[in-house]
C-alpha cells in the first residue's frame, strides 16, 4: 500500500503497481474531430490556447469564439449548424470493444478510463437526468461505458470512469470559455447542476464499481459539501478505488498533470501524467505524424515517467465509427511489441533511491527502475563513437556486473568502473530504450 500526503489514504497498491492506463476520449466532437495542432498544453501560449484550441473535444466551445479558424471550417464545413446534431450522426458502427482492449493489453495498460460525459454534456451512458441526451436514445444507441466496461473486466483490466464535473456546455450553459484566467466564467456552480451532476456520478459507482473517480475541471461550489459523502459511498462500494485531484481541492488520492501542465504536481508515491497521442484527447483529423508521439517517443514517456514513481494515462481518441485511428494503433502495437519482453522492469517496479543511480537525458538517454529483487537500466541513444559502450554513473557497489543481463535476449558485457559500471552491448544507438537487468547486491 502507498500512503500519499493529499489524502492520507493508503493508495491501493494495484494502482501503483499499474504503472500504465489508457484513456479514452470519445464524444459527439469525434464526428467534427477538427482542430488546429497548435500544440502541446502547457507550452502554448495561454493566450492563443482557447482560439487556437488543439483539443478536438473542446470543438463546441472553439467554434464560439468570434474569428476562430475552428468557427470557420463549422461554417463552411458543416454550414454552422448546431453541435447537437453531431450527436446524431454519431453511429459506432464499427465500435468492437474486445478489440480495443486486447490492444490495450497487449500494449501494457493495466487499466483503462473513458469518457463519461465530457464538457460537452453528452453522456455516453442512459445518464440519469439526460434526457435523451445520450448514446442510448441517440447517435450510437448504445450504452458505450457499460460495454467496454465489460470488455476491460473480461481481460481482467481495471476500469476507471472519467467524468466532467466542472464544465457543461448544456447543462450548465455559458458563454465559450475564452482564456483560462476567466476559466470559472464557464463552470456552473448552481445547485441544480450540482445535484445532476452528484447524481450521475452515483449513478457511475452504482452500476460499474470504478476503479478510478477521474473528475476532471472541478466540482460546482453548491455540491463541494456533498463531497465527502459522495467519496465515502464510493470507498464503501469499491475499497480499492482510487480518487483523483481534479475536485477544486477537495479531495485527492493522487495528484495529475497534463501533458507539460502542473508538473508541480509529479512527486511522491503516486502521480499520473496524462496526455493525447498527439496535441489532442478526442480524435482530430488534422493532426499528422509530425504532432504524435511514435512508439519510441511514448515508451521513452511511460519509462521516464515509471521511473519517477508516475503512472501514464495515454489517450486514444477513436473516431466517429468506432474504429482506433490507424496512427494510434500504430504507437499502441509498437509499445506491445516492446513491453513484450520489457513488462518486468515497468510493472510493479519503483524508483531508485534518490541518489544511488543517475539518470541521463541527451546521448545515451538513461532511466533506472527497480523491484525487490532487481534494478534496471535503460539505455537508448547511444552515440556511434561510443562503439556500444556506457558508462552508467551509479553508487559504488550499487550492482553486480556478473548479472547483468538484456531484457530483450542480446549480449550485454558489463564490467565495474570508476564511476559505477561500464556497459558494452550492440543495438543500444537507437532511440527505443533498451532495458538491462542488475541483481541487487
Ligand atoms: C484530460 C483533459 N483534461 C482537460 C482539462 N484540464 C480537458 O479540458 C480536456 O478536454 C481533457 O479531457
Amino acid at each position: 500500500m502507498n500512503d500519499f500526503p493529499q489524502s492520507g489514504r493508503p493508495v491501493p497498491a494495484w494502482f501503483t503497481d499499474a504503472k500504465f492506463g489508457i484513456f479514452v476520449h470519445w464524444g459527439a466532437y469525434s464526428v467534427s474531430a477538427w482542430a488546429e495542432p497548435t500544440g502541446e498544453l502547457g507550452v502554448v501560449d495561454p493566450d492563443v490556447w482557447f482560439k487556437h484550441n488543439p483539443y478536438a473535444e473542446w470543438y463546441w466551445n472553439t467554434i464560439r469564439i468570434e474569428g476562430s479558424p475552428a468557427q470557420e471550417h463549422h461554417r463552411t464545413t458543416h454550414g454552422g449548424r448546431p453541435y447537437d446534431e453531431f450527436l446524431d450522426e454519431w453511429k459506432a458502427e464499427l465500435f468492437d470493444p474486445a478489440d480495443w482492449v486486447e490492444l490495450f493489453a497487449r500494449a501494457g495498460a493495466r487499466y483503462v478510463v473513458p469518457t463519461t460525459k465530457h464538457h460537452d454534456g453528452i453522456a455516453l451512458w442512459d445518464a440519469p437526468g439526460t434526457g435523451i441526451r445520450n448514446t442510448v436514445h441517440r447517435g450510437p444507441r448504445r450504452d458505450l461505458i457499460a460495454d467496454l466496461a465489460a470488455a476491460v473486466r473480461a481481460r481482467d483490466l481495471r476500469f476507471g470512469v472519467y467524468y466532467s464535473g466542472g464544465i457543461d456546455w448544456y447543462a450548465g450553459r455559458r458563454d465559450p470559455v475564452l482564456h483560462e484566467d476567466r476559466m470559472d466564467e464557464g463552470r456552473p456552480h448552481e445547485a441544480a447542476y450540482a445535484a445532476y451532476a452528484h447524481r450521475q456520478v452515483i449513478d457511475l459507482i452504482d452500476r460499474h464499481s470504478p476503479d478510478v473517480l477521474w473528475n476532471d475541471m472541478g466540482w460546482p461550489r453548491a455540491g463541494q459539501a456533498d463531497l465527502p459523502e459522495l467519496f465515502s459511498y464510493y470507498y464503501a462500494t469499491v475499497p480499492e478505488g482510487v480518487v483523483n485531484d481534479r475536485w477544486d481541492n477537495a479531495h485527492a488520492d493522487y495528484l495529475t498533470s497534463e501533458y507539460e501542465a502542473d508538473r508541480a504536481n509529479e512527486w511522491g508515491a503516486c502521480w499520473e501524467n496524462t496526455r493525447g497521442i498527439g496535441f489532442s484527447f478526442g480524435y482530430n483529423q488534422t493532426e499528422g505524424p509530425e504532432h504524435l508521439l511514435d512508439p519510441a517517443d511514448a515508451v521513452r514517456l511511460l519509462v521516464d515517467v515509471v521511473s519517477r514513481g508516475g503512472n501514464l494515462l495515454l489517450n486514444v481518441g477513436p473516431k466517429a465509427d468506432g474504429t482506433l485511428p490507424q496512427e494510434q494503433r500504430a504507437v499502441l502495437e509498437g509499445m506491445a511489441s516492446w513491453m513484450a519482453c520489457h513488462s518486468e522492469a515497468v510493472h510493479a517496479t519503483r524508483p531508485l533511491e534518490s541518489g544511488s543511480a543517475d539518470p541521463h537525458d541527451g546521448d545515451p538517454w538513461v532511466r533506472w527502475t527497480r523491484d525487490e529483487r532487481h534494478i534496471y537500466a535503460f539505455v537508448a541513444d547511444v552515440p556511434d563513437e561510443a562503439g556500444g559502450r556506457v558508462a552508467l554513473k551509479t553508487r559504488p557497489g550499487l550492482l553486480d556486473p556478473d548479472t547483468a543481463e538484456r531484457l530483450d535476449g542480446d549480449t550485454v558485457k558489463a564490467e565495474a568502473g570508476p564511476e559505477g559500471i561500464h556497459i558494452t552491448s550492440a543495438g543500444l544507438d537507437t532511440p527505443l530504450p533498451t532495458a538491462i537487468r542488475f541483481a541487487t547486491r
